[in-house]
């Protein structure tokens, strides 16, 4: 029997609502995400790639089309229910380093609360896995942007999610930090645990198991 994909993306469209009318950010997607390896949705600036990940990340909900996960459609969910499915299966990274940790809890303490949230303690080797060993009392300032970009995909991981979503995870990055979160990113997908991140890095293309080129709203490969 074949395997069901994580996710699978039949005729979806967003429109936004905005005084000046109403725009379509995206149409007509279809698209799949197997349950391992790394995704990537690629494109220009306002091809649509956050708007998907924020359909896929159970935050904005299709207004055409079928989004099924782990062959649910989620379309039909409460408000509730998505947000009760989005906390035990999602987890999400942000491009902006700050926005993915509690700025008042260190490193250990942001790691903790993290697997709290699923109910397990973090792993004891967690911090050299993710190439900041002996963090663990910092505050999460003294870490470098790429640093604190790491943890984030640390904490995602100990919240043992069925998928990890990342939004632009090395655009505020200089080169050399924004390498070493992609092989956090890269080992994260080798793992088990699948990626899906939206991006213009080219760096970050290259590692993907599958492309989904967006352009205008639409895949056009
Ligand atoms: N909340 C919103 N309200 C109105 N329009 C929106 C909203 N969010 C996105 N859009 C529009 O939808 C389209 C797709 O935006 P989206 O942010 O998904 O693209 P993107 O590919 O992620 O771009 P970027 O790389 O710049 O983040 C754009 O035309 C954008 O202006």
């Amino acid at each position: 029997m074949a395997e069901t994909a994580l996710y699978e993306l039949r005729g979806v469209g967003v429109d936004y609502r905005t005084p000046a009318g109403v725009v379509q950010a995206v149409r007509g997607v279809d698209f799949d995400v197997a349950g391992a390896g790394m995704t990537v949705l690629s494109g220009p600036s306002g091809s649509g790639k956050s708007t998907l990940l924020r359909v896929l990340g159970l935050i904005d909900r299709a207004t055409a089309g079928t989004v099924l996960m782990d062959g649910r459609d989620v379309g039909g969910l409460t408000h509730r229910g998505r947000r009760a499915l989005r906390r035990e299966r999602v987890a999400m990274v942000f491009q902006a380093p700050p926005d993915n940790l509690i700025g008042h809890l260190t490193v250990g303490g942001n790691l903790r609360a993290a697997a709290q949230s699923a109910g397990t303690e973090p792993d004891e080797g967690i911090l050299d896995w993710l190439g900041i060993p002996g963090t663990a009392g910092w505050r999460v300032g003294a870490l470098s942007g790429g640093q604190q970009q790491r943890l984030a995909f640390g904490c995602a991981l100990a919240r043992n999610p069925a998928v990890v979503l990342a939004d632009e995870p090395t655009s505020q990055l200089d080169a050399a930090s924004a390498g070493l979160v992609l092989d956090v990113l890269g080992r994260l997908a080798a793992r088990g645990v699948p990626v899906v991140a939206a991006s213009h890095d080219p760096e970050l293309v290259e590692r993907a198991d599958r492309v989904v080129r967006l352009r205008e709203g639409e895949v056009v490969g």
